[in-house]
């Protein structure tokens, strides 16, 4: 196993980000292939918790009522009891608090998103997808939050406390993802929902002009989350082998995203019964390793091709991981003993 010793000091990836829990050991450096990364300063022993990192926008996929979720986010727990709230306004039935105490605590935040989500959540569904309307629901929930960080800086400015909320949207802006990525088709629809649904307007007043709200977009495509009932991540993969189950909810995490893809991770992922997400080492890490999970249920994707070929076209990325990698068929060197010699000229 190669190991890469890192310098940098283990308080560098708290820069601008602060999750309820970082291990001391894990620290951020960056990959000339792969961009932003997780590492190890120091051993990890398995079943050692690395990371539990709060959602900046998070929302239900999944019809059963019983998979909805509490809109607060400082509670996000499931809404399954019968004392659940739903919004006054009637903007939406997927948007459900769990007590009448979170719908209150809720309420600047789900005011910035009610009047859109009250107009436009019916017509996008039918014109268009379930999948487009999710995905501009996470993008108006990510500056719902935005929102109502702002107004609680300014509401109580010079507090430490609160300071550090400004932190979660730092963690956002900094997310990997560009239009070059996707195809011209994507971009363009996506430039027309901007431009249709997204703008500035007293339905949905923000301060981001149409070109950083569809770089946002981008931005959210390549670093959501699925959530799922069960963890993702078990590598080799356990006989008999168990799917993590039908995803229920979508969310965008500051820190957890820095997370890159691995074939043969050493680390699983979960969310909690808050929705936070939770990393946990698979085996021992060394210090100098690279920490990583799977982007997708590694018990459906067995080989190089087929592993490959769904990142390419789910994540737009060729894996660099060291199982694809050590993979690889070797290039057979060409025998130039074998070959005829060429007449010169
Ligand atoms: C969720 S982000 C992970 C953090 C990212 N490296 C960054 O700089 O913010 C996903 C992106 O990381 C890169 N990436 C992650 N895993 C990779 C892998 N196994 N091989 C190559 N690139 C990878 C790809 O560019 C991918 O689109």
């Amino acid at each position: 196993m190669s190991v890469y010793i890192t310098t940098e000091p283990a308080n560098r990836i708290v820069d601008g980000i602060t999750p309820d829990w970082i291990h001391p050991h894990l620290i951020q450096s960056t990959d000339p292939i792969k961009g932003r990364q997780f590492r190890v300063s120091g051993p990890i022993p398995k079943g050692a918790c690395l990371l539990v990192d709060r959602p900046y926008a998070i929302i239900p996929v999944d019809e059963n009522p019983d998979n909805l979720i509490c809109s607060y986010p400082a509670c996000n727990r499931p809404a399954r009891n019968p004392e659940r709230n739903p919004c006054p306004n009637a903007c939406l039935p997927d948007v459900i608090w769990c007590s009448s105490t979170c719908r209150v605590a809720d309420q600047v935040r789900h005011g910035f998103e009610c009047t859109w989500l009250k107009r436009y959540a019916g017509p996008i569904r039918s014109k268009w997808s379930e999948y487009d309307f999710g995905m501009l629901w996470v993008i108006v929930r990510l500056l719902a939050m935005r929102h109502s960080q702002l107004h609680k800086l300014s509401a109580a400015s010079g507090d430490a406390s609160v300071q550090q909320l400004k932190h979660g949207w730092e963690g956002i802006d900094s997310l990997c993802g560009s239009s070059d990525t996707w195809s011209h088709d994507k971009v363009r629809l996506w430039s027309t929902l901007v431009k249709k649904y997204l703008q500035s307007s007293s339905a949905f007043p923000h301060d981001m002009g149409i070109d950083r709200v569809l770089h946002l977009i981008c931005q959210e495509e390549a670093n959501s989350f699925g959530l799922y009932p069960r963890e993702t991540g078990h590598f080799p993969v356990p006989k008999p082998p168990v799917d993590r189950g039908e995803q229920y909810a979508a969310a965008v995490y500051p820190t957890a995203a820095i997370a890159n893809h691995s074939c043969s991770p050493n680390i699983i992922h979960k969310a909690d019964e808050k929705g936070r997400m939770v990393f946990t080492a698979s085996r021992d890490i060394f210090p100098g390793e690279e920490c990583c999970i799977s982007y997708f249920d590694l018990t459906q994707y067995n080989d190089l091709k087929s592993r490959r070929d769904h990142l390419r076209k789910s994540f737009l990325f060729v894996c660099q991981c060291q199982r694809c990698v050590s993979e690889e068929p070797v290039e057979e060197e060409t025998e130039w003993d074998a070959l005829p010699m060429m007449e010169s000229l």
